[in-house]
């Protein structure tokens, strides 16, 4: 191997070309499966396959790539191998520079056809009428719990959940000027303002807290008016030219949020077993003594593992609940499907909301 600076490069030119015509043929490999597949009728996204590949590289690699990168340069790969065989359109909780964006483009990679929408609502209605392949929402935060409007459409919608991934959300607060002084109004969506209550108590006291659709939307608004400041991400920052007056003032450091791909069954089957899946149901049980633990029992007999138990109120006005829970494993594994089939037994409603590969960078 050479040591000079312009020898070193010469390699790294010839390399880059191996390994075009390598991403070539896998293209072309892909674009075959396409043509099976079309034939078939089957669905061109499959999760599990993808995890797969990116988990059997990740056990043979010998380095020095670390692990963490090969798993986006795969994605990568991948999402520009699934466009040759079809456009992926991906509705997300819009517009442009949101955390969901960043979610969709991380999971489904960049080569996707992007569908923002207004709201969470829109993002089912989307999916559900077909002008998007998957749709990207928001369900859980790391501080704030969970996101009601996504779990309640779970319940109304026929959709189901195809996959989950969670990112760091860090918020920064953002302005046209780039001064504290005279701010108006903080504006952006109700769960970013009160993920950043402490620092807005202290920093900005008695200025108003005003809750938009998205924090890209609050980004949009201050770009417009230098008396309004929002709460969002570097990306929304550079898409609406915005000064960073304070990076990451979300309370928690670690802030997290976790988003699942919803689709809609007729048109995407449920993933098959990856070998690392996570089942999510939602069930209401009769308001009887014993009632929960009759629920949980069929789990321990069959040695499933429950990793999110969530409740919301079936607003009956009789103060019954929905219970959204979380299991680890397949519904086609069988002991998950022992104790599906057991827990269905004891409930009054039994919604299965998916079986998908768990998140697992
Ligand atoms: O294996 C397949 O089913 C493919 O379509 C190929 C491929 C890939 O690029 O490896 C692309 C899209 C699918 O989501 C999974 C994998």
């Amino acid at each position: 191997m050479p040591q000079d600076l312009p020898g070193l490069r010469a390699h790294i030119d010839a390399v880059d070309r191996e390994l075009l015509a390598l991403i070539n043929r896998r293209a072309a490999l892909a674009q075959a499966v396409g043509e099976i597949k079309k034939k078939e009728g089957s669905p061109v996204f499959r999760p599990e396959r993808e995890q797969q590949v990116i988990e059997g590289l990740k056990a043979v690699n010998p380095g020095p790539l670390k692990n963490e990168s090969l798993a986006p340069i795969w994605r990568e790969v991948m999402a520009a191998c699934r466009a040759l065989e079809t456009p992926t359109r991906v509705a997300f909780l819009g517009p442009a520079g949101t955390f969901t964006e960043e979610a969709a483009l991380n999971y489904f990679g960049s080569t996707i056809v992007r569908v923002p929408c207004a709201s969470i609502d829109e993002v089912f209605r989307a999916t559900s009428a077909g002008s998007a392949d998957f749709g990207v929402v928001p369900v859980e935060n790391s501080t704030e719990g969970a996101v009601a409007r996504t779990m309640d459409l779970f319940l109304t919608t026929p959709l189901t959940i195809v996959g989950e991934t969670s990112l760091l959300v860090r918020h920064n607060l953002l302005r046209l000027r780039e001064e504290l002084d005279g701010i108006q109004a903080v504006c952006a969506h109700p769960q970013a303002l009160a993920q950043c209550h402490e620092w807005l108590s202290r920093h900005l006291p008695g200025v108003e807290r005003r809750p938009v659709s998205s924090n890209a939307e609050g980004a949009r608004m201050a770009a417009q008016d230098p008396s309004l400041a929002a709460l969002a991400s570097t990306r929304a920052a550079n898409e609406f030219g915005l000064h960073v007056l304070a990076p990451g003032v979300q309370d928690d450091p670690l802030n997290r949020t976790r988003f699942v791909m919803v689709a809609d069954p007729q048109r995407q089957s449920l993933p098959a077993p990856s070998g690392m899946d996570c089942t999510s149901l939602v069930v209401a049980v009769a308001n009887r003594p014993g009632a929960m633990v009759d629920l949980l029992v069929p789990l321990k007999e069959a040695g499933v593992s429950m990793s999110r138990f969530e409740s919301r109120p079936a607003r009956s006005g009789q103060w019954e609940y929905y219970f959204y829970i979380d299991l680890q494993g397949h519904p086609e594994e069988p002991h998950v499907a022992q104790a599906l089939q057991a827990l269905r037994a004891h409930c009054s409603f039994f919604k299965l909301l998916g079986g998908y590969p768990l998140d697992r960078h």
